[in-house]
């Protein structure tokens, strides 16, 4: 039986004056799948993952949490619901501790009122969430480290870290393996391949092994448009994807 859907978006459009990034969009998402979207530059992923997680309103279409719509919710709603984003850039604050930028993460989640029951006890499980994100993504050696000071691989694991720190149930990534080399991708891709057993992740990635190695389903963007969704095998197999994207990068890397 297929994993159940927990998140949806129905006829999702995004326009910017005439600029069509996103148009009529509707997509699946399971629970403990991975869901990678590809396409060229400019095809709209960013987009799509940016009305995801809230930050962007949809000029059109629906989206749904484990079946409640929630497209004119607040980020922060999208934050407590358990969706979670991560951004192409490195998105850490350099001059503080790893373990600081995980409690600063985790504390987004008690925003508004709920900061008033602030307390040793609430302080307490902050550290504890912000030590349990950075042990799952294999930096509990660099609790006590300041961001600036460790790899730029160990920094997008920090930044995988800061979103786990949220205490989500859907991470989107947005390219988490831009700017990295063989064995440091190589790692994200181990570390993806096991988050994966426990949330819904939609990754947003160029790079077409690690995209391939990882996805159990598989969207193509192109221009704004959904082309296709299926398995891997049935993406590269579709002859539109092939010609357009896929029979392009191959051809290049040949
Ligand atoms: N704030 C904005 N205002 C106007 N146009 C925008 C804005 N943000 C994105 N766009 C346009 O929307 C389209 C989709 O952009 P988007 O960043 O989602 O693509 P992408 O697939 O993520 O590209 P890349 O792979 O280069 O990151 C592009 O034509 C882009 O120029």
């Amino acid at each position: 039986m297929a994993n159940k859907i927990i998140l949806e978006t129905e006829s999702l459009s995004k326009h910017w004056g005439g600029i069509k990034a996103l148009n009529d969009i509707s997509l699946q998402f399971h629970d403990k799948q991975l869901h990678g979207v590809v396409g060229p530059n400019g095809a709209g992923k960013s987009t799509l993952l940016n009305m995801l997680c809230g930050a962007l309103k949809p000029s059109s279409g629906c989206i749904f949490h484990n079946g409640e719509q929630i497209e004119g919710m607040k980020p922060w709603n999208f934050v407590r619901r358990g969706i979670g984003r991560s951004f192409q850039k490195t998105n850490i604050y350099a001059d503080i501790t790893c373990l600081e930028n995980c409690a600063i993460a985790t504390q987004r989640r008690f925003t508004g009122s709920f900061n008033l029951f602030a307390s040793r006890h609430s302080n307490k499980m902050v550290t504890e969430a912000a030590e349990k994100a950075l042990l799952q993504v294999g930096l509990s050696n660099r609790i006590s480290s300041i961001a600036a000071e460790i790899s730029y691989g160990e920094q997008r694991q920090l930044e995988l870290a800061m979103v786990l720190a949220t205490d989500p149930c859907i991470l989107l990534l947005d390219e988490p393996m831009a700017g990295m080399g063989h064995e440091e991708s190589l790692r994200i891709i181990e570390l993806l391949n096991e988050l994966k057993k426990s949330y819904s992740i939609v990754l947003v990635e160029h790079d077409m092994d690690a995209i391939f190695e990882l996805s159990d389903q598989l969207t193509v963007l192109d221009n704004g448009t959904h082309l296709i969704t299926g398995t891997v095998d049935e993406v590269r197999n579709e002859p539109r994807v092939k010609e357009a994207y896929l029979g392009k990068e191959e051809e290049e890397t040949a």
